[in-house]
């Protein structure tokens, strides 16, 4: 059987990246002789076999046709006629599109190595066009690779930016601009993701609440060249390396600030309120998304309270107390962590001040770690109804009290 291991295992091993998932194509073959050999069928979108031993994705050369219908838009045709160059010549970049024989040699029509080597990011041919989905894949391939070094080529940028204008984004489904977001914010370098899309005009398209911060100036703290949309960018990247992988921190980073583009009359000079007003934006852009509840919650408790977790020295114990409660960090104690972790990157993603020390952090998870140590049973004794929730409180306001030395 003809087959060879492409996409990004071929891609990442040029790389030197530790393996992922690895695909193959296998050329040639019909569906019923895939079967027969013993492999199982999977996906109801595309001839795609599981090997009887390995459980590895063997995917038949195929040629798609753009439908405008279906889930992906898509018919998909497996043709044994596909030869393995038309197969890789349909896919969306060059570094995608490189296949390797089993003997180790590769097959490589479209200069994918020398793009790596080169460190480009470049469409493979037309048929990028055929799936918009593309435009965010590459942004979310310049969050992984940007550190990396790598950029998008000019032609490419040019044939996003003509796929935007052309409005190809609106046939996106909420469910898989979600999923290339969500990866993008657990890559090393979201601001690559969130700059890409800027470029082409993307970002306002499927982002529009974060376009809206560019160009709103930040407090004259800040460096004057960091409006409120490239801090974001900056609290992403600062998010990404303090919480690696987690994308419910990551997109608490992305829409904390939401509040600032809005109009002065909703937002006081210096951003006054910001963090209330921002709770609209960031709820519609969740149901456009159908962002998952955990993120949600993260990030409204992010949006509402990274000011008085920044100014958590001047804050009461029963403060203090009141802001876990909104958060709800009794019930679901694994809140809190993220929640510092999302002030922290919001405090930290300032140019000059990425190295800076951030104790209200570890005073917010101590005191949440205190109070959390007080249970109803200690409280009680000879107690019934709301008296007991309010000794809890009482008693919990004290253990934050003595854990930080703050007035109850
Ligand atoms: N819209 C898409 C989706 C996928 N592909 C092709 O299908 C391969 C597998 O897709 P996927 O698993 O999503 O991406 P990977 O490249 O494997 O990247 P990752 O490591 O991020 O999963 C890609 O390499 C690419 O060649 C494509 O051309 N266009």
């Amino acid at each position: 059987m003809e087959v060879y291991l492409v996409g990004g295992a071929v891609r990442d091993a040029l790389l030197g990246l530790p393996p992922g998932d690895r695909d193959f194509v296998v050329v040639g073959q019909t569906q019923d002789a895939m079967e027969a050999a013993g492999f199982k069928p999977v996906g109801r979108d595309f001839p795609v076999f599981l090997h009887p031993d390995t459980g590895e994705e063997h995917a038949l050369a195929r040629t798609e046709r753009k439908s405008g219908r279906g889930h992906r838009g898509f018919v998909v045709d497996a043709d044994p006629s596909v030869t393995l160059e038309e197969d890789l010549g349909r896919r969306d970049f060059t570094i995608n599109a490189i296949a390797r024989r089993e003997d180790g040699t590769l097959v490589d029509p479209f200069g994918g190595a020398g793009d790596i080597e080169a460190r480009v990011l470049r469409h493979v041919g037309e048929a990028f066009v055929e799936d918009p989905l593309r435009v965010l894949r590459a942004a979310r391939f310049m969050a992984r690779f940007a550190p990396l070094g790598f950029s998008v080529a000019p032609e490419t940028m040019a044939l996003m930016r003509r796929m935007v204008e052309f409005g190809e984004l609106a046939e996106l489904t909420p469910e898989r601009v979600w999923q290339e977001l969500r990866r993008a914010l657990a890559a090393p370098a979201p601001s690559a993701f969130i700059r890409t899309l800027r470029d082409c005009g993307a970002l306002a398209v499927v982002l529009p609440e974060v376009d809206a911060l560019y160009g709103i100036p930040q407090r004259a703290e800040y460096q004057p060249e960091v409006d409120t949309g490239t801090h974001v960018e900056l609290v992403c990247d600062m998010a990404a390396r303090l919480a690696p992988g987690d994308d419910i921190v990551g997109f608490a980073a992305l829409v904390h600030d939401l509040g600032k583009a809005l109009t002065p009359s909703e937002v006081l000079p210096g951003h006054i309120g910001h963090e209330r007003a921002g709770v609209a934006p960031l709820r519609a852009l969740c149901e456009r998304l159908r962002v998952p509840t955990a993120h949600r919650q993260l990030a409204e408790a992010a949006c509402r309270e990274h000011l008085n977790v920044h100014r958590f020295d001047q804050l009461r114990a029963s403060t203090v107390h009141d802001l876990i409660a909104r958060c709800d960090g009794f019930r679901r104690p694994e809140r809190i962590d993220p929640l510092a972790t999302v002030c922290e990157a919001d405090a930290r993603g300032r140019t000059g001040l990425e190295e800076r020390e951030y104790p209200q952090g570890d005073a917010l998870r101590a005191s949440h770690a205190a109070a959390c140590a007080v249970k109803s049973n200690d409280v009680a004794e000879g107690l019934s109804g709301p008296a007991i929730g309010e000794a809890l409180r009482r008693a919990r306001i004290q253990a934050i009290a003595q854990a930080t030395g703050k007035r109850p």
